[in-house]
């Protein structure tokens, strides 16, 4: 594969394959749980989260020491990811579905928006998926610009789009969002489900608790977030849940440029 082609630059994912960690805790003996028929990969953030009864002697053993230790591993990737990331100069992090089909209008927003950041000089940086990833790195890809992807290890098969020039796969959700946060100066959401709203969600609990600064949090498609938005409103702030200008965390759009602009006139830039 020439340099310059989709995929050519981008770190191989399929080695990673050796390193997911398959002790189950919870069911010490049983070996694999199913789902759809598949046997289901049991991910490191699953053996970190489930729960242990430590009242049963073997397994408190195991969580303790097992737990301890995986600060190094948890460490060592918050290492790779820093080394891999810290040269990062302006860059904008796109969320957004990972069931949008190649050639549909949500795909081809995506693209859009990747290839418009690309153009006003932002690196661009997704979760390195399918769908609106995919759509995103492909714009910035063509555009020219760095498009970052960054992977996450799930239960079952992920393979990494072509068009991330710089990947890097990560083991633990909680890592990749420090990641996702640290090294952009804006979020950008298109149209998702629970995996976007839980990046949207963050980063704006993120930005109220001023944990982060001028951050603009930019949702495009006013048909797709408006009810969110609307219900944020009647019910959050009428409820006395959310103040009334948190609702200024988030600027609304409806089209790329528009999107774009947003990120432009809200980031914090040089
Ligand atoms: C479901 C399928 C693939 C899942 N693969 C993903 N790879 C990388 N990042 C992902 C993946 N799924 C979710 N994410 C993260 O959440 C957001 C999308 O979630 P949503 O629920 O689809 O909105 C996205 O921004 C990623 O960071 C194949 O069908």
């Amino acid at each position: 594969m020439a340099d310059g082609e989709p995929g050519a630059n981008a770190q191989p994912t399929d080695d990673d394959e050796a390193t997911f960690e398959a002790v189950p805790l919870r069911h010490i003996g049983a070996t694999q749980v199913r789902v759809s028929g598949d046997a289901e990969r049991i991910t490191t953030d699953r053996t970190l989260l489930e729960w242990v009864d430590p009242r049963d002697p073997q397994l408190a053993d195991h969580r303790r020491i097992h737990d301890s230790w995986r600060v190094l591993r948890i460490q060592s990737e918050f290492v790779a990811g820093f080394d891999a990331l810290s040269g990062v100069a302006e860059a904008v992090t796109v969320f957004g579905s990972a069931r949008v089909e190649p050639g549909s209008d949500e795909y081809n927003l995506g693209v859009d928006v990747g290839r418009r950041l690309g153009e006003a000089g932002f690196a661009v940086i997704t979760g390195g998926g399918p769908g609106a990833m995919e759509a995103t790195n492909k714009g910035a890809f063509e555009a020219g610009a760095q498009s970052i992807g960054l992977n996450i290890e799930l239960p079952f098969e992920q393979h990494i789009n072509p068009y991330v020039t710089l990947a890097i796969n990560f083991r633990y959700f909680f890592v990749r969002k420090t990641m996702f946060v640290k090294y952009s100066q804006a979020f950008v959401c298109l149209p998702g489900g629970i995996g976007t709203l839980d990046e949207l969600f963050e980063a704006l609990t993120l930005v109220q608790t001023r944990k982060v600064l001028r951050f603009p949090i930019v949702l495009v498609g006013r048909d797709f977030w408006g009810p969110l938005v609307d219900w944020m409103k009647n019910t959050l702030v009428a409820d006395g849940k959310i103040s009334p200008e948190d609702l200024d965390l988030i600027t609304l759009v409806d089209t790329p440029e528009e999107a774009v602009q947003a990120v432009c006139d809200k980031a914090i830039r040089p």
